[in-house]
């Protein structure tokens, strides 16, 4: 048992899915479309009512939004619209390794964002835990760019999402040191890869900010399925015993 609280971000799709979250005991909704990968990114009416929904009733949690991945996001023409609501945004860095500008096309990226939608987001960097498989940067490139372009927080992630988990592809060590590097420098950091209850004794070794999910927050643990307030709801209660010190007695 690890006395330190720990927030849980549940990924949804759709406004139908924000309530079982809410319900469940989600702290951050995160809005993303799981068949377009693993950041996929919603499409522009699914965004738009996502916006409706949290101006219609307040939602008393913030919202993060994933915007697929850099590549994507350089082929796009079009600029997206990001609602108010969302305070995080972030985008994959897949096929990045060979590419010896990454880092200033990232930046344009972000700044294209930002001065299309004449607003200032919180950026969340995001750590392949497979990154070979995703020829993306390693680990700690990305969070070296996100102390240096000063990121609000590092995600940790699985780029592919079959049967893979992040614990079969990082150690504790591994994970130990990229938390332990980027608490030093006041960046949240969230870890997420197919991650289930099972998983959360061996975790609670480490003291990450917030554990991100999909799959063991969907019908059936599939993460193409929809959330559901039970599998939320269960998965909170084993973060909260695993994180949350308890006097004996
Ligand atoms: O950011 C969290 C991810 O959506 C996690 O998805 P996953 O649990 O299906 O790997």
């Amino acid at each position: 048992m690890n006395p330190h609280r720990v927030q849980l971000l549940v990924s949804i799709r759709n406004r139908d899915e924000v309530l079982p979250a809410l319900n469940g005991g989600c702290d951050i909704l995160d809005l993303k479309e799981p068949l377009n990968g693993a950041l996929g990114m919603v499409d522009e009416e699914i965004l738009h009512s996502i916006s409706d929904y949290f101006f219609e009733q307040p939602v008393n949690v913030p919202l993060s939004l994933a915007l697929g991945e850099l590549v994507e996001q350089k082929e796009k023409h079009i600029t997206p619209t990001i609602p108010s609501e969302v305070t995080y945004l972030k985008m994959g860095l897949s096929e990045t390794k060979q590419s010896d500008h990454w880092y200033s096309d990232w930046l344009n990226c972000r700044q294209r964002i930002e001065v299309t939608n004449q607003a200032t987001f919180q950026w969340i960097a995001v750590a392949y835990a497979d990154w070979k498989q995703a020829r993306s940067i390693p680990p700690e490139y990305v969070l070296a760019a996100a102390i240096k372009s000063r990121c609000a927080g590092l995600l940790i992630d699985t780029y592919h999402k079959q049967g893979q988990s992040l614990l079969n592809c990082m150690c504790l060590e591994e994970i130990q040191r990229l938390v332990d590097r980027a608490q030093k420098y006041n960046l949240k950091i969230a870890l997420a890869g197919s991650i289930t209850s099972d998983h959360l004794e061996s975790l609670s070794d480490i003291s990450p900010d917030i554990i991100g999910i999909r799959g063991a927050a969907c019908v059936g643990s599939q993460r193409t399925n929809q959330v559901q307030k039970l599998a939320v709801k269960t998965f909170r209660k084993e973060l909260d015993r695993q994180y949350t010190f308890m006097e004996s007695g």
